[in-house]
């Protein structure tokens, strides 16, 4: 399955709440004519169904209307005779009433204030005054939320120096060592020798993982004794990388928030240590950020871009959340480049973010 169809088909939980979302803006318009009078009920109880029929016989069925030809119109365009034409399309009015429907629409979809309110006004542009349908609504809004994204779709950049060193950062649980796993094993694919660091030497867990995933990618995983220094770990891993000739070497690094003062030491010393042998190092910094957290994922940034010199985003677990507009939120307000995005706990469940393709999954057009 390609990757846009899996990100169309798990991105569902985000596009729908979107899509419903938008539909209902544009139906929360008063109708311009009065609805028709419900037609009368049948006078036939339900039951009839069941009783013996009548001894007279039944009344004749209205006489079918003759064979209408269809018109030029009809014939030019196939249409048949008798069919009905399709129900309008319902549309509202754009004002400033279905603006702040919109806007409230987006907040809760994960955009927040600021992005809500930018996008609102430029969806307005041009646009105040005319009808409109759900899915202009909805190609309105994709294309905004692809001119945000646009600026940001870059993928992880690769250079020619050996090895390059992508610090992978993010608390607990965002998907750091998956992340890890999948894009190592992608760039095996592609031919270049990957080495991996299990920085968080405290999590026994943790590290494990990295090998299962390195197991699977065939990539070697360098790993320290429970709790020991890793920065120490990761100048073992650079000697090595460099030692191999190795193309990336990728280092899983802690996640605990709880003591930020330890963590960014942490943080501090890997990178003075691996600077010692290249001081161009690290030529990435990844911040891990899980899409389930919604806007919290924003305060993670700030956060780790204190903590660290974030270079780029990986956004997981896009699959199974509704809170997937928080990405438009992050790219509007960080300008990060967004390298890769993950549907899934698979390794080809994590690809390179494409602005257009994610535009039109998330909005579900
Ligand atoms: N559904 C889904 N699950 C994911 C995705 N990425 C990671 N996960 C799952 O999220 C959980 C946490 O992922 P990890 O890679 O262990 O996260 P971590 O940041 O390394 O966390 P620690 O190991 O606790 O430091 C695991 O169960 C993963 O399988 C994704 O894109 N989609």
């Amino acid at each position: 399955m390609s990757f846009l169809s899996k990100l169309r088909e798990r991105l569902t939980k985000s596009s729908s709440r979107i899509s419903a979302g938008l539909d209902e803006v544009v139906s929360e318009a008063r109708p311009d004519i009065p609805p028709a009078p419900a037609p009368a009920p049948l006078a036939a109880p339900a039951r009839a169904m069941a009783e013996p029929s009548p001894p007279a016989a039944p009344p004749a069925a209205p006489a079918a209307p003759p064979a209408a030809r269809p018109g030029l119109m009809g014939r030019l365009f196939g249409r048949e005779p008798g069919r009905e034409a399709a129900p309008p399309e319902p549309r509202r009015e754009l004002d400033d009433a279905m603006l702040e429907d919109l806007e409230d629409m987006l907040i809760a979809a994960d955009l927040g204030t600021d992005t809500a309110l930018r996008v609102t006004a430029n969806i307005a542009e041009g646009r105040m005054g005319r009808r409109i349908s759900a899915p202009e609504l909805k190609q309105a809004l994709a294309d905004e939320i692809e001119r945000i994204m646009s600026a940001v779709a870059r993928p992880l950049p690769l250079y020619p120096k050996k090895p390059q060193v992508v610090l992978v950062v993010g608390v607990n649980g965002s998907g750091k060592t998956t992340t890890i796993g999948k894009l190592a094993s992608q760039f095996r694919a592609a031919g270049k020798s990957v080495v991996i660091a299990a920085g968080d030497t405290f999590r026994a867990a943790a590290v494990e993982q990295l090998q299962v995933w390195g197991q699977r990618a065939g990539v070697p995983v360098m790993v320290a004794p429970q709790g020991s220094d890793p920065a120490s770990l990761a100048w073992d891993a650079m000697a090595r990388a460099e030692a191999e000739g190795a193309d990336l070497l990728m280092i899983d690094t802690a996640g605990r928030l709880q003591n930020r003062a330890d963590l960014m030491e942490e943080l501090a010393k890997i990178v003075r240590v691996i600077r010692k042998k290249d001081p161009s190092a690290p030529h990435n910094t990844l911040l891990v950020l899980d899409a389930t957290t919604g806007q919290n994922a924003l305060s993670q940034v700030e956060t780790f871009r204190k903590l660290a010199d974030v270079s780029g985003l990986v956004m997981t677990k896009l699959d199974g959340t509704a809170r997937g507009g928080v990405l438009v939120a992050l790219a509007d307000r960080f300008g990060l480049p967004i390298h890769a995005i993950g549907v899934g706990e698979q390794i080809d469940d994590l690809d390179a973010f494409d602005a257009r393709e994610f535009a039109q999954a998330l909005v579900g057009l």
